[in-house]
């Protein structure tokens, strides 16, 4: 059994992790960690939580986690793990954060996409990129795991088969992005208030999302050149869910039935992403509170485009879902372990 800790554990991801380590055979959740509600109980502000959580919120305390907590989830805001991370690097404690602080390899481009100063070149090194289905070797035994961000989850597990397979022209691909609200988190803002999001679907930080870095270093890894891409994000009224519809021009004689096949067979052994029937399409509703990561894949013939069509749960496979999945990676344990729900449906 392994002692965990949160940190920002009011926040949304907070709750989901609490939600997955609750029914998870080797994590014991410990101590939850609040920089605004110390000594409070989660329920006053939750009460779906009554009787789950009876501990209260405590304030960080590095000398105390030292002393009783395995593994500490880090769901707070960009900023704030650059900064705290630093004194976990010469103890055992296995780190995963759910934040951007440390997922893009060079610092200039956190400056650019993110502001601020980047984190160190020493903790940059130290952390491993957690896209669990793409590098499952370099997550097992990481001491610090940096879960990557959302839209970058579905467009990278999207779009590296078609990428390593060399099926498309790199210069081509363009992600339309969809999420619900809660990918903003808890705090209020115009962006998210209900009379400006109900019965309406708006674009936002068109050619600025923080993810779009993050995309093309992986798809230039994967893709074993400079890869750049147009992706536009959009807030749709619903409370969770993210779609991303890709396309990339095919560069290459080939049909649907073959590119179904190269999909399936890459994800042939990772439980969590579903590639879907030929014809079959997915929606967020179909993974809904689940880890799953559902593709469907379609040829344009008369423009010759791959069209691929990624769903995740923004907050599960988007967020503390992957991070429960890198944590068992990065032990050894079962990667299904704690995460085996079925979406909730309708
Ligand atoms: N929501 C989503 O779908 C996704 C979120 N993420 C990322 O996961 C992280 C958490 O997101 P989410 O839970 O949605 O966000 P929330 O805003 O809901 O929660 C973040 C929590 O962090 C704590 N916090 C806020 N400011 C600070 C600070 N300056 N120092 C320390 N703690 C702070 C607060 O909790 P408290 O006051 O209790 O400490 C706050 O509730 C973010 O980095 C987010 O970008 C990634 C993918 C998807
Ligand atoms: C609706 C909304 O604002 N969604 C967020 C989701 C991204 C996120 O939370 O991820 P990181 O901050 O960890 O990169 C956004 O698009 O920025």
């Amino acid at each position: 059994m392994k002692n965990v800790a949160i940190v920002g554990g009011t926040g949304y991801g907070a709750l989901e992790l609490i939600r997955f380590i609750e029914g998870h055979d080797y994590l014991k959740l410990t101590q939850i960690i609040s920089q605004s509600q110390e000594g409070h109980l989660l329920e006053e502000m939750y009460p779906h939580l009554a009787t789950y959580i009876d501990a209260p919120l405590e304030a960080f305390d590095f000398i105390k986690i030292r002393d009783k907590i395995d593994i500490v989830f880090f769901a707070t805001p960009a900023g704030v793990t650059k900064e705290m991370l630093p004194q976990f690097l010469d103890s055992p404690i296995q780190c995963i954060d759910l934040s951007g602080d440390l997922r893009l390899s060079n610092p200039s481009d956190y400056e650019k996409w993110y502001g601020g100063k980047p984190a160190s070149q020493n903790l940059l090194d130290n952390a491993v990129y957690g896209l669990s289905e793409i590098y499952p070797n370099e997550i097992q035994g990481a001491h610090i795991c940096s879960n990557p961000g959302c839209y970058s989850t579905a467009s990278l597990l999207g779009m590296i088969p078609a990428v390593q397979n060399d099926l498309i022209d790199t210069s081509s691909i363009i992600i339309d992005g969809k999420t619900g609200v809660s990918g903003a988190g808890r705090k209020t803002s115009i962006m998210t208030h209900f009379s400006e999001t109900n019965e309406n679907v708006k674009p936002y930080k068109i050619g600025k999302h923080q993810h779009i870095p993050e995309i093309e270093q992986y798809l230039s890894k994967e893709a074993n050149q400079s890869v750049v891409i147009n992706m536009t994000t959009h807030l749709i009224p619903m409370t969770r869910g993210l779609l991303c519809t890709m396309y990339g021009r095919l560069n290459q004689s080939i049909n649907v039935q073959e590119v179904h096949e190269i999909y399936q067979k890459f994800y042939q052994s990772h439980p969590f992403v579903r590639v879907r029937n030929l014809e079959s399409y997915p929606a967020t509703k179909e993974v809904y509170g689940s880890n799953y990561c559902d593709i469907g894949v379609y040829i344009d013939e008369r423009t010759r485009q791959l069209v691929v069509i990624s769903a995740i749960d923004n907050l599960v496979k988007g967020a503390a879902g992957q991070a429960i999945q890198n944590a068992n990676l990065m032990n050894g344990w079962p990667v299904d372990l704690g995460l085996r729900q079925i979406p909730v449906f309708p």
